[in-house]
C-alpha cells in the first residue's frame, strides 16, 4: 500500500479593511508561500528582538481573488475522484475564527455561487455515478459528540440528547453508538440533511466572530457503488469537516462557557496536528489517534491510502492576524508543509503507483481468494484425513506407538486407569460402556425422585361438575341476553326521541323567527293606525271609518287622492287630507252604512 501525503492549502480571506502586510509566492515545481511582515510592536518594550516577516510554505495559496468553483476544482474533486475509486478521504477546514472556514466548507449564504465544497461535491458525487449514499452529521462540542440529524436537536438541550460514543470492534474498526446513517437519494435530499444539521449546529458570538461555531462538524458522505462493467462492490466515505476556530484564548477576550469551549477547542486541534505531524513522519510507528474524539472518529479516514487534505484559512486583517498562534502555522512551520511542497512534483508517479500497487492488491487478492475457496471445498476431506490420522496416532500412541503431545494427552487424560497408565482402546471403549451405564442409572433415580416430589405437592382433584350450578348459570345468562336485548330496545328508541327533539327544537326555531317577523309588521301596522286614529280624534272623525281595511280600498282610488297610506314624515295636513279623502269616498262607495250596520250589530 501506497502512503498518501497530507496535502495542505491555504486560502487568504477577502477584507476591506485595512491589511497586514503579506505576499503570495506560488510557483510551479516548489509550491506556494505565504510571507507576513508585521512590524514590531514598541509597546511592547525598547528591547524588542520579535521577528518582523513570517514566511509559510503550503502546496499552493490562493489569494483574496479565488472564487469557490476554483477551490472546488483543485482542493476537494481530487478527494472526491479518490473517493468514488474507493478510497475513504478527508477535508479540513483549518484557521482562525473568523478567517473563512464555515464559508469554505458549506459556502456563504448570500449568493449561489458561494456554494461551498459540501454542496459542490455533493453535486459531483451524484452526477459521477449511480452509488447508494447515505449521510451522517457528527458535531463534537467540549470532546462529546452529538447527531447533528437527530430530530429531536430542536426540541431539547443538548444535555438531553443522546452522545454518540466510539466503540471499537476486534478489529480495530471503529463504530458510532447514537449517530444515525440518513439515506439520500439523490442531491436534494443530501442538501436538505446538510441544513438540517447546519441549523443544529452550536454557535456563539465571540469578539473574534459574531457567529462562531464552537464545534467541530464532520459531515460525512458514504458511498456504496461498483465501477461499470464491474461486479465488485466498493464502500468509501468522504469526511468533510468544519472544525471549530482557533482563537488565543487571552486575546479572544472571553470568559465562563466561550472561555471552556475555547480551552477544549484548542487542546482537540493540538491532538489533530500532533496526529497529522505523526502521520507525515515516514518511521513513526505510533499515531496518537485516541487522545480526541475527532481523531478516532476519523482515524481510518487519516494517513495510509486516505488522502487526506487540508485547507488553512487565513484572514489578514491586521487585528486578526497572529501567525505566532495560529496552529496551522505551527505545522508550516514544523516543516510539514515544507515537506509537501517538495513532494508535490512527485504526487503525479506516486498516483501512478498507487494505481499499479492496487491492480497488484487485486490479483493478490485474487489468488487469495481462489486458495480460500480451494480449502473450503476441500475443507471436509482435510477433515476425514486429519480424524484418521489422529485415529492411528491415537491407537498407536495408546499401545507403545510415539509419545502424545501434552494437549493431546490431556485430551485422552480420562484413558488412563489409576496408575496412569495409558489403556488399550478395547479398554477404554469398556469403560465408556460402564460409565454410561452408570449415568443412565443415575438418570432413572432423578426420574423416580422427581415423580416423588410431584405426587406430594399435587393439587386436590376437582370436585365433580354440580348439575343444579349449571341451570343457575343458565338462567343467569339468558337474564344477561334480555338485559342486553332491552338496552337495545330503549338505545334505539332514546335515539329516535333524540332525533325528533331535534326537528322539532328546529321547527321552534322556524315558528320564533316567523312570530318575531309578523309581529314587526303588525306593530308598524298598528303604530301608523294609532297615528290616524289619534289625528281623527283630534280632527272629529269616527273611531269606525279607520277601521276599514285599507286594502278594500283601492290603489287607483288612492292614488286620485295623491295621499300614500302608510309612511313615517307625513304632515298634519297630509293626514287630515287622507281622513277627508277617505270620508268622501267612504260616502260614496256606501261603505260607510254598512260600518253603521255592523257597528250597531255590535262587530265593529
Ligand atoms: N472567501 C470569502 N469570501 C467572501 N466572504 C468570506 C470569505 N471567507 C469568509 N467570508 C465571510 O467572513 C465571515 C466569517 O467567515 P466564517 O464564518 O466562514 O468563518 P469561520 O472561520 O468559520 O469562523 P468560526 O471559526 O468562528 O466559525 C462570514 O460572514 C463569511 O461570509
Amino acid at each position: 500500500m501506497v502512503r498518501q501525503t497530507i496535502q495542505i492549502f491555504a486560502r487568504v480571506k477577502p477584507t476591506k479593511k485595512p491589511t497586514a502586510v503579506y505576499t503570495v509566492d506560488n510557483e510551479e515545481h516548489s509550491g506556494g508561500s505565504l510571507e507576513f511582515v508585521i512590524p514590531r510592536d514598541l509597546a511592547d518594550g525598547f528591547i524588542n528582538n520579535k521577528r518582523e516577516s513570517y514566511r509559510f510554505r503550503f502546496l499552493k495559496v490562493f489569494d483574496q481573488a479565488t472564487n469557490q468553483e476554483e477551490i472546488f476544482e483543485t482542493i476537494a474533486k481530487p478527494v472526491a475522484d479518490n473517493v468514488l475509486a474507493g478510497y475513504n478521504g478527508t477535508i479540513f477546514a483549518y484557521g482562525q475564527t473568523g478567517s473563512g472556514k464555515t464559508f469554505t466548507i458549506t459556502g456563504g449564504a448570500e449568493r449561489y455561487s458561494d456554494r461551498g465544497i459540501i454542496p459542490r461535491t455533493l453535486s459531483y458525487l451524484y452526477h459521477s455515478m449511480v452509488y447508494t449514499t447515505q449521510i451522517s452529521y457528527l458535531e463534537i462540542y467540549n470532546e462529546v459528540g452529538y447527531d447533528l440529524l437527530d430530530p429531536r436537536h430542536e426540541a431539547s438541550n443538548l444535555e438531553d440528547l443522546p452522545k454518540v460514543t466510539i466503540m471499537e470492534d476486534p478489529d480495530q474498526n471503529i463504530h458510532l453508538k447514537n449517530l444515525s446513517l440518513q439515506a439520500s437519494a439523490n442531491e436534494e435530499e443530501a442538501l436538505n440533511l446538510l441544513f438540517l444539521g447546519d441549523t443544529n449546529r452550536m454557535i456563539a458570538e465571540t469578539p473574534m466572530n459574531q457567529a462562531s461555531t464552537r464545534s467541530h462538524c464532520i459531515f460525512t458522505i458514504h458511498l456504496c457503488g461498483r465501477e461499470p462493467g464491474s461486479a465488485t462492490l466498493h464502500r468509501s466515505k468522504l469526511h468533510l469537516v468544519d472544525l471549530a476556530g482557533s482563537e488565543r484564548v487571552g486575546k479572544s477576550g472571553v470568559g465562563g462557557q466561550i472561555l471552556t469551549e475555547a480551552k477544549y477547542i484548542n487542546l482537540s486541534l493540538h491532538y489533530l496536528e500532533q496526529v497529522i505531524t505523526a502521520l507525515s513522519e515516514k518511521n513513526r510507528s505510533h499515531i496518537p489517534y485516541r487522545n480526541s474524539m475527532m481523531t478516532s472518529v476519523l482515524r481510518d479516514s487519516l494517513g495510509g491510502n486516505c488522502m487526506t487534505t487540508m485547507i488553512a484559512t487565513v484572514s489578514s486583517e491586521k487585528t486578526n492576524i497572529d501567525v505566532r498562534f495560529c496552529p496551522i502555522f505551527a505545522l508550516s512551520s514544523s516543516g510539514l508543509a515544507d515537506r509537501q511542497a517538495s513532494e508535490a512534483q512527485g504526487d503525479l508517479l506516486k498516483l501512478k503507483d498507487i494505481l499499479t500497487q492496487r491492480d497488484n492488491e487485486i490479483s493478490i487478492l485474487c489468488w487469495v481468494y481462489l486458495v480460500a475457496l480451494c480449502m473450503l471445498w476441500f475443507s471436509p476431506l482435510f477433515h476425514m484425513l486429519d480424524l484418521k490420522a489422529q485415529n492411528t496416532h491415537f491407537c498407536s500412541a495408546s499401545s507403545s506407538g510415539p509419545e502424545l503431545s501434552i494437549e493431546q494427552q490431556e485430551a485422552f487424560e480420562i484413558f488412563r486407569n489409576d496408575h496412569g497408565d495409558r489403556l488399550t482402546l478395547e479398554d477404554n471403549k469398556a469403560i465408556l460402556k460402564q460409565r454410561f451405564a452408570e449415568a443412565k442409572a443415575l438418570g432413572e433415580q432423578v426420574n423416580q425422585a422427581r415423580n416423588r416430589v410431584s405426587k406430594s405437592f399435587s393439587l386436590p382433584p376437582l370436585p365433580p361438575p354440580n348439575p343444579q350450578s349449571d341451570t343457575v348459570e343458565e338462567t343467569l345468562r339468558s337474564q344477561i341476553e334480555e338485559e342486553k336485548k332491552n338496552y337495545k330496545s330503549t338505545f334505539g328508541r332514546l335515539k329516535g326521541l333524540k332525533t325528533e327533539i331535534e326537528h322539532l327544537q328546529h321547527l321552534l326555531q322556524r315558528s320564533k323567527i316567523k312570530l318575531k317577523r309578523d309581529f314587526q309588521d303588525w306593530w308598524s301596522q298598528e303604530a301608523t293606525r294609532l297615528q290616524y286614529w289619534h289625528h281623527a280624534l283630534h280632527y272629529g272623525i269616527p273611531y269606525y271609518m279607520l277601521h276599514i281595511p285599507f286594502r278594500a280600498l283601492s290603489s287607483t282610488t288612492m292614488s286620485s287622492t295623491s295621499i300614500p297610506l302608510t309612511g313615517d314624515h307625513q304632515t298634519d295636513a297630509d293626514i287630515l287630507a287622507f281622513i277627508r279623502a277617505r270620508q268622501s269616498l267612504l260616502t260614496r262607495t256606501g261603505i260607510s252604512s254598512s260600518i253603521h250596520a255592523g257597528q250597531k250589530r255590535g262587530k265593529v
